[in-house]
C-alpha cells in the first residue's frame, strides 16, 4: 500500500536549516496496523502529514496503492485524500458550529455523495459509534470520548483505504483511550490500513509492528504479530 524510498524533507528559516526527514525509507502493506514511535522532534508528524498527502517532500519517492504520489499537485493530492483517507488527530478537530450529524457528513458531502445516501452511511457509522443519540449535539456538549468517537465517525464514514492517526489517545483518560483503541483494532480487523503515531507504548501493542524514529530516519522496528 505505501513503499517510501530516500525520502527527505528540510525546513529552512533565515539561519537554520532543520533536516525533518533524511532519507527515510518505509513499506506499509495493505491492511497492516503500525506504530511509529519516536523521542520529539524526530519526524514522526512530518512522516505522517506526507503519507496523508497534506505536505509534499524536497527529495525521495512515495508510492501509494501502486501511484507514484511523490510529485502529485495540490488537486490531485485533494482528489486522493478525499477518496481514500481518514485522518484521526489528538485534538479531535471537530467543527464547534456543526452537529454531530453533521461533522460525520462532511467528507460525504466533499465527495459529492446524494442527501439521502448520506443520511444512511452517517447513522449507519453513528450507531457503530454508539453515538447516535447525539446526533443534534454540538462538540463542546460533549466529553472528550464521545468527541473522539464522533471524530472517528467521520474518518470512517467515507470506508477509506487508510487511516492515519496522530496520538489518538492523547487528550482522552485510560478508559476512553482504551476504547478508542479498540475502535482503531476493530476497523483494522475488518481490513482497513491504520499507521498511527504514539508516544504510548501501551497503544502501540494493539498494532502489529512498531516502527521506531531517530533523527528523521526509521531505527528499529519490533515485529508483534
Ligand atoms: N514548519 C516547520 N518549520 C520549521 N521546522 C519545523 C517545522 N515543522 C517541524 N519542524 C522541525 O522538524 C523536525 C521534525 O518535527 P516533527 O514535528 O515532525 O517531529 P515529531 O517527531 O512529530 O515531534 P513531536 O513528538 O514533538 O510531535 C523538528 O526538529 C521540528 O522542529
Amino acid at each position: 500500500m505505501i513503499k517510501i524510498k530516500n525520502l527527505e524533507k528540510y525546513y529552512r528559516t533565515e539561519e537554520v536549516e532543520t533536516i525533518a526527514l533524511n532519507k527515510l525509507n518505509l513499506k506499509v502493506e495493505p491492511g497492516e496496523f503500525v506504530a511509529i514511535m519516536g523521542p520529539s522532534g524526530c519526524g514522526k508528524s512530518t512522516l505522517l502529514n506526507i503519507l496523508g498527502l497534506l505536505d509534499d517532500p524536497d527529495g525521495g519517492e512515495f508510492i501509494f496503492n501502486g501511484t507514484d504520489v511523490t510529485h502529485f499537485n495540490e488537486k490531485k493530492r485533494a482528489e486522493l485524500r478525499k477518496q481514500t483517507l481518514g485522518f484521526v488527530f489528538q485534538s479531535f478537530n471537530l467543527i464547534d458550529e456543526l452537529t454531530v450529524f453533521e461533522n460525520v457528513e462532511l467528507p460525504l458531502i466533499y465527495l459529492k455523495i446524494g442527501a439521502s445516501e448520506r443520511k444512511k452511511r452517517v447513522e449507519e457509522v453513528l450507531e457503530k459509534m454508539q453515538i447516535m443519540h447525539r446526533r443534534n449535539h454540538f462538540p463542546q456538549q460533549l466529553s472528550g470520548g464521545q468527541q473522539q468517537r464522533v471524530a472517528f465517525a467521520r474518518a470512517v464514514v467515507h470506508s477509506p483505504k487508510l487511516i492515519l492517526a496522530d496520538e489518538p489517545t492523547g487528550n482522552l483518560d485510560s478508559n476512553n483511550g482504551n476504547e478508542v483503541m479498540q475502535l482503531l483494532s476493530d476497523l483494522n480487523a475488518s481490513g482497513t490500513t491504520v499507521i498511527m503515531v504514539t508516544h504510548s507504548e501501551h497503544d502501540a501493542r494493539y498494532s502489529h509492528r512498531i516502527i521506531r524514529m531517530l533523527d528523521g530516519q526509521t531505527v528499529t522496528e519490533n515485529i508483534l504479530r
